[in-house]
């Protein structure tokens, strides 16, 4: 196994993402929040875009894992195999993809992209959205499967938690693949609770690293 991965076994994985046109949306800035993170205990890092990876790359020792968000609709967390491609060469230690079954803009398949990229030395992780996608990133090879995108595909309910239903068929459907539950943990419980599940690693993003979003949840409460 990956050295990468087997350094985020049993932990925390922080997602550090500013989105268009929101103020902490600066490589620097993302770079100190993961820096922060790492502080605060996290063992591995995911981020957005290039040059996100690359400053957060330069400050931070645990894995990266790389994401290119493009376009809207669809595929668009690390869509093409150039997408991949650029992850890994402006320094991610892995490269998430989306691993649905939707079309993909460069008209490859979810596999031929996974094996392209393993041929490269690259590891994978694949953002699934239900089971038959985690089926299907399993059978290609992949290195890690993900709850990711799960409530985002039409294909699963958004729960208000993490997908917990979803992330246990997969944990026990694939024992020897190292299995990530990301997506709505907003609570230390919650992640506690996916880790007694038997989640290899777990990714929390905005309840962390999402400012705007915790406070939309205190002022709810006014
Ligand atoms: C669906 C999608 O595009 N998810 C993205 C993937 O990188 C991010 O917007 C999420 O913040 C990330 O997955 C972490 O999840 P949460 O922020 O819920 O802890």
């Amino acid at each position: 196994m990956h050295q990468a991965i087997e350094k985020i076994k049993g932990g925390l994985v922080v997602s550090c993402q500013a989105y268009p046109g929101e103020p902490l949306r600066h490589p620097e800035t993302m770079a100190q929040m993961a820096m922060a993170a790492v502080e605060g205990g996290a063992v591995g890092i995911r981020c957005q875009g290039l040059s996100d990876i690359a400053a957060i790359k330069g400050q931070v020792s645990v894995p990266v894992i790389g994401i290119w968000k493009d376009g809207e609709e669809g595929v668009y967390i690390t869509p093409t195999l150039r997408h991949a491609r650029c992850c890994a060469a402006a320094g991610a230690d892995i490269i998430a993809i989306d691993a649905t079954g939707r079309p993909r803009p460069d008209g490859l398949t979810y596999a031929e992209t996974v094996h392209a990229l393993h041929d490269e030395g690259v590891v994978v992780m694949a953002d699934c959205g239900s089971f038959a996608d985690a089926e299907r990133a399993v059978e290609a090879g992949t290195d890690i499967i993900s709850t990711t995108l799960s409530g985002y595909t039409g294909e699963r309910p958004k729960t208000d938690g993490p997908d917990f239903e979803l992330l246990g068929q997969m944990i026990e459907a694939f024992p020897d693949v190292p299995v990530l539950c990301e997506g709505r943990i907003h609570t230390p419980d919650q992640l506690h609770q996916v880790m007694q599940a038997g989640a290899w690693a777990a990714v929390v993003g905005t309840a962390i690293t999402h400012p705007t979003s915790i406070t939309r949840w205190f002022a709810a409460k006014l």
